[in-house]
């Protein structure tokens, strides 16, 4: 590896493994993960439900059940993280990954203004004054295309459309400025062309933020123009891991075949 693309590297996953308490004993969620972010850089994680995506953001964010058992070697902007260590654990999610969700109303409180949430978040978190605190807010907004950002503040979760509210969750995600962001099935939910903006949003945002993503999706299709590199998920593994336009051109693993031939076409539906 030239010093370049180790100096590069943002995030390296080794070898992970989780087991879950079960009723019969130790479940096994993940085995032998291993895949790797550079600065900068879209990397999709594929699978159909259940095939651990989310478990492997769980881990990176430190927020899995009571008992969990986790084993390999997790690495970010270039320390070793280990996750038996809370503190630590703590500092990254707090400030070097950020996370967004299908649902974005999940992390609002409904009776809140956005102007609220996005700086009592801040307040507490940043120890950034109220003044501050709305400048930035404005400013967030603002890196998200929303329009009429102070009008924005004002206004409360029910006032905007699917697509908005995702666009204002990842305006509260980069809050902290992190350097990785996970996105879970963030455009599931929304209809295909509001899902088009949010995807060219992130993909404007690790260009002018240098920002990586680490994109979860069910879709291999939705990762063509954006990921540079995907992993497939199956059972808890990583079955294949290439880069984007080469797993759709030529994909090497039955499954990967079988996930692009699942793929609906909007044309086709009757
Ligand atoms: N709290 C839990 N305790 C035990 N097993 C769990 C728990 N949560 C999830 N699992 C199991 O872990 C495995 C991986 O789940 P995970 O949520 O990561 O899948 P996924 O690929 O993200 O699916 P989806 O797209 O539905 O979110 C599944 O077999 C699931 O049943």
């Amino acid at each position: 590896m030239s010093v370049d693309s180790a100096t590069d590297e943002l995030l390296a996953v080794e070898n992970l493994a989780v087991r879950l308490p079960g009723p019969d004993g130790p479940v096994t969620v993940l085995e032998d993960v291993s895949l790797s972010v550079r600065r900068g850089e879209i990397v999709g994680i594929a699978g159909e439900s259940g095939s651990g995506k989310s478990m492997t953001a769980r881990t990176l964010l430190d927020l899995l059940p009571a008992g969990a058992e986790v084993s390999g070697r997790l690495r970010f902007d270039g320390a070793e993280l280990d996750h038996r260590d809370r503190k630590a654990m703590h500092a990254v999610r707090g400030h070097g990954i950020a996370m967004v969700f299908q649902d974005p109303t999940a992390a609002m409180h409904p009776m809140l203004s956005i102007g609220r949430q996005l700086t009592e978040h801040m307040s507490v978190h940043l120890g950034l004054t109220r003044k501050q605190a709305k400048a930035r807010a404005v400013e967030l907004l603002e890196q998200v295309r929303l329009p009429d950002p102070g009008g924005a503040l004002r206004s409360y979760p029910h006032q905007f459309s699917g697509g908005q509210l995702q666009r204002i969750a990842i305006a509260s995600a980069l809050a902290a400025r992190p350097k990785l962001l996970i996105a879970d099935e963030p455009t599931t939910a929304l209809d295909v062309t509001v899902q088009a903006g949010i995807l060219g949003l992130l993909d404007s945002l690790r260009s002018e933020l240098d920002l990586s993503v680490l994109f979860i999706t069910h879709d291999l299709g939705v990762l063509a123009a954006l990921a540079t590199h995907t992993c497939v998920f199956q059972q808890g593994r990583v079955v294949e891991s290439a880069p984007t336009a080469d797993l759709l051109r030529a994909p090497e693993h039955p499954y990967t075949r079988a996930l692009l031939a699942a793929r609906t076409d909007p044309a086709e539906v009757p």
